[in-house]
């Protein structure tokens, strides 16, 4: 299994350029499955996320081509109704066939997704909106069965923004009868994408981006090619990365307006930044001001940036509070950042974080961007790092070592 080396403390300098989204990019290939014809898909990061989740497909009959960053998917040979129970526990987008098999076929069946071990993470919102467009569900053993005889365009109101269950009605209501009405929808960029992705398609849908999206139900959908956004969490990871080191560098290929509520925060710590219409320059000035930040649904702070901005606030000037109001057990890195020196106490959902000296640990990422946060806590810390269990950190960033070493981070890969 492989490791991170990392020796702290080179000022990173020099240009990056940030992937495709792989929150986007999941739930765009699935959709990719629901045309009668083959789609390309530009921007597609090379993440183990996304060749689970493209495995999957050939598994079920799909044929999927990789050519670099573009991804060919073909779903006329698609004759599985059941996505491949071990590796949809891997990741947690897999659950997205079931929104797509449920339109396409009337039936689908997968095992309980994966993701990050970051909470509790039931789908009782998905399952909420598949049983009000008149389906059947079962939950036995792990596996969840969708079954319906016609799918049926209803009102559904989310309890909570969720973004997997927004995402989910959304794919199964493209081809369902009549016209479905999600109320409290999740509103972030990547829904937006792929709202975007399936409108070039042929879908009818409204109001994306706002907590009510409407869609018309449409009988078929033709192939299309679709770039997919920048990932804003790691656009934002190197950002922060940059204003830890002391940096200077050109993060390119963000859309600002995505990472907005990072720019304020790191405005109010007295990062020097600017925008430019294709990235944001970032400049270390040596000094950061304490701040608080409580994680929200979008347009609030994103929880899968949290972790990160906590390192970043350990070199902070005084006492920062951070509220994670998202997920219940999303501090996991806290113990890890602690071998490294950092004060931080967690009371509930709040961690209390005091200025520390980091030094360099035999530290585990525990999670994607608990991963994330220790390298950047590598990167500043006084000596050596070792990372251990990336493979969390591979399931969401493209070659995030070479990209840092590019810029001049001592870190490297070890087998
Ligand atoms: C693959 C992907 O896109 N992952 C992102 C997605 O996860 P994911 O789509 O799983 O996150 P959700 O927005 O669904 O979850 C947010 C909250 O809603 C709760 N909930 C969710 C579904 C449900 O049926 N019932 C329920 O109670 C969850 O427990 C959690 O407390 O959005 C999260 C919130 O921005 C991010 O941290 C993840 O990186
Ligand atoms: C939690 C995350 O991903 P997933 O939902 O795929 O586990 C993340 O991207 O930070």
């Amino acid at each position: 299994m492989g490791k991170f080396l990392i020796t702290g403390g080179t000022p990173l300098k020099g240009e990056i350029k940030v992937s495709g989204a792989k929150n986007a990019a999941l739930p765009i290939i699935a959709a990719a499955l629901l045309a009668d014809e083959p789609s390309r898909l530009l921007d597609i990061p090379d993440l183990l996320d996304v060749k689970n989740l493209c495995y999957i497909i050939k598994k079920m009959g799909g044929h999927v081509e990789r050519n670099g960053n573009e991804l060919l998917i073909d779903p006329r040979g698609l004759n599985g109704l059941e996505a491949d129970h071990e590796i949809a526990r891997k990741l947690r987008a897999s659950y997205y066939i079931l929104g797509v098999l449920l339109a396409k076929n009337g039936w689908a069946r997968t095992s309980l997704p994966g993701g990050c071990s970051i909470g509790n993470r039931p789908i009782d919102l998905h399952l909420k909106g598949f049983k009000a467009m008149g389906s059947e569900v079962k939950l036995d053993h792990g596996i969840v069965e969708v079954k319906t005889s016609k799918l049926t365009g209803d009102r559904i109101y989310l309890d909570y923004p969720s973004v997997g269950a927004t995402i989910n009605i959304m794919l199964a209501a493209c081809k369902a009868e009549g016209q479905t009405i999600i109320e409290n929808a999740a509103r972030e960029p990547e829904i937006v994408d792929l709202a975007n992705f399936l409108t070039v398609m042929g879908a009818k849908i409204k109001g994306v981006g706002t907590d009510i999206i409407k869609i018309e139900g449409v009988k078929s959908l033709h192939g299309e090619e679709h770039r997919i956004i920048p990932d804003r969490i790691e656009a934002g990871t190197f950002m922060m990365a940059a204003a830890l080191n002391n940096g200077d560098v050109f993060v390119r290929n963000v859309l600002a307006e995505h990472v907005k509520p990072l720019i304020a925060k790191l405005h109010e710590m007295g990062v020097e930044l600017k925008e430019d219409i294709s990235g944001v320059y970032i400049k270390g000035n040596g000094r950061i001001k304490a701040v608080d930040i409580k994680t929200l649904p979008y347009p609030g702070f994103p929880t899968d940036l949290q972790s990160q901005i906590m390192v970043l606030l350990t070199q902070a000037d005084g006492t920062s509070l951070v509220i994670e109001t998202v997920w219940e057990n999303r501090f996991m890195h806290v113990d890890e950042l602690k071998r490294m020196g950092a004060d931080i106490k967690i009371d509930g959902h709040s961690a209390l974080l005091k200025p520390s000296n980091l030094t360099g640990a035999e530290v585990t990422a525990t999670d994607l961007r608990a991963g994330a946060a220790l390298i950047l806590a590598g990167l500043v810390a006084q000596g050596d790092t070792e990372i251990r269990d990336i493979y969390h950190i591979e399931r969401g960033y493209e070659n995030i070592e070479k990209k840092l070493a590019q810029l001049g981070g001592n870190i490297r890969k070890i087998n």
